[in-house]
């Protein structure tokens, strides 16, 4: 019998189109699969379909096609420690395709059709009413900031040049407080933070060397130095490939993390709330094509 195979596709999608997503299910499709393709009509619908897949099949296999947005979407709507997930990059930044050595759709699709899968551990954020799970990181702090105060105009202009101009205003209109940070069983006083469940950051950075979607843990990266000139330091830091740790930078690993303060926090590019929140990890989440 034909394996079922949901696709959750994003039409808005850096790099989507009709007939890229006519050819993956044929090809799909001639592997043995039996396909089905469901378009994203608005940010909620990829957590929707994922749910309604999961409440059809115990055990469903859903490919998630589009940017790092969508696969956050689906990991969203699903119910834990059931579902076989794939990406499908079809999207702008494609973190998540980086993180896996995923270099085309080509590429994807003969992964999809030998189906080898691990487990993975995503992130669970939660704040005052507010719950949410992620798959590359959270920040909180100078990115949460950022991310927070893109402004939807410029977004549609500029597309993601808009993320640099809120980055300019949150360096003008400096934010220089601390928080707390507890994690590991040590308290620490930060200025920003990111909790890494990948490697990777808003592209082909490398942000935490060590960190996996694959591990039960994370990779926090503590910028405790609140200058900017501290941040510039960071970037270069990041641009040279070296990671973030270093001169005011603290980098270790935990499974739990509560950020105090009411800093702006954003997770997998989104701005979701204000501090404090908790993060933990979920693992064996679901199971990633690799
Ligand atoms: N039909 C739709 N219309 C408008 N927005 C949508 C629609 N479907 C999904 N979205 C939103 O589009 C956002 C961005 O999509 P996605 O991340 O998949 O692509 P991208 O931005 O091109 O890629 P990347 O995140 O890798 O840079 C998603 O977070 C989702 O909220």
């Amino acid at each position: 019998m034909p394996r079922s195979c949901t696709l959750i596709i994003n039409p808005t999608s850096g790099s989507y189109s009709a007939s890229l997503v006519d050819r993956v299910t044929a090809r799909l499709a001639a592997a043995g699969f039996s396909p089905s393709v469901l378009l994203t009509g608005g940010p909620d619908d990829a957590a929707a379909f994922a749910a309604r897949a999961c409440a059809e099949e115990d055990h469903p296999f859903i490919v998630a096609g589009g940017g790092d947005g969508t696969m956050n979407g689906v990991i969203n709507g699903l119910v834990p420690g059931r579902a076989t997930l794939a990406f499908l990059p079809l999207g702008t930044a494609n973190v998540c395709a980086r993180e896996l050595g995923i270099g085309s759709v080509d590429e994807a699709v003969r992964r999809i059709i030998r189906r080898e899968a691990r487990p993975l551990s995503v992130g669970l954020l939660e704040g005052f009413g507010v719950s949410r799970r992620f798959f590359l990181m959270a920040g909180a702090g100078f990115d949460g900031f950022v991310v927070e105060g893109v402004l939807g105009e410029e977004k549609k202009r500029f597309g993601k040049g808009a993320y640099l101009l809120s980055a300019l205003r949150t360096l003008s209109a400096w934010d220089g407080r601390p928080m707390e940070v507890e994690a590991a069983g040590a308290r620490r006083s930060c200025h920003s933070v990111i909790v890494c469940n990948a490697a990777r950051y808003g592209g082909s950075f490398v942000l935490a060397p060590g960190a996996s979607l694959f591990e039960p843990r994370f990779r926090v990266v503590c910028v405790e130095a609140g200058r900017r000139r501290d941040y510039l330091r960071l970037a270069l830091r990041v641009a040279a490939g070296r990671g973030a740790a270093g001169a005011g930078v603290t980098v270790f690993d935990a499974d739990t993390v509560t950020i105090g303060g009411n800093k702006a926090v954003q997770v997998d590019g989104d701005f979701i709330c204000h501090g404090p929140v908790t993060i933990r990890s979920l693992p064996d989440f679901a199971r990633l094509v690799v």
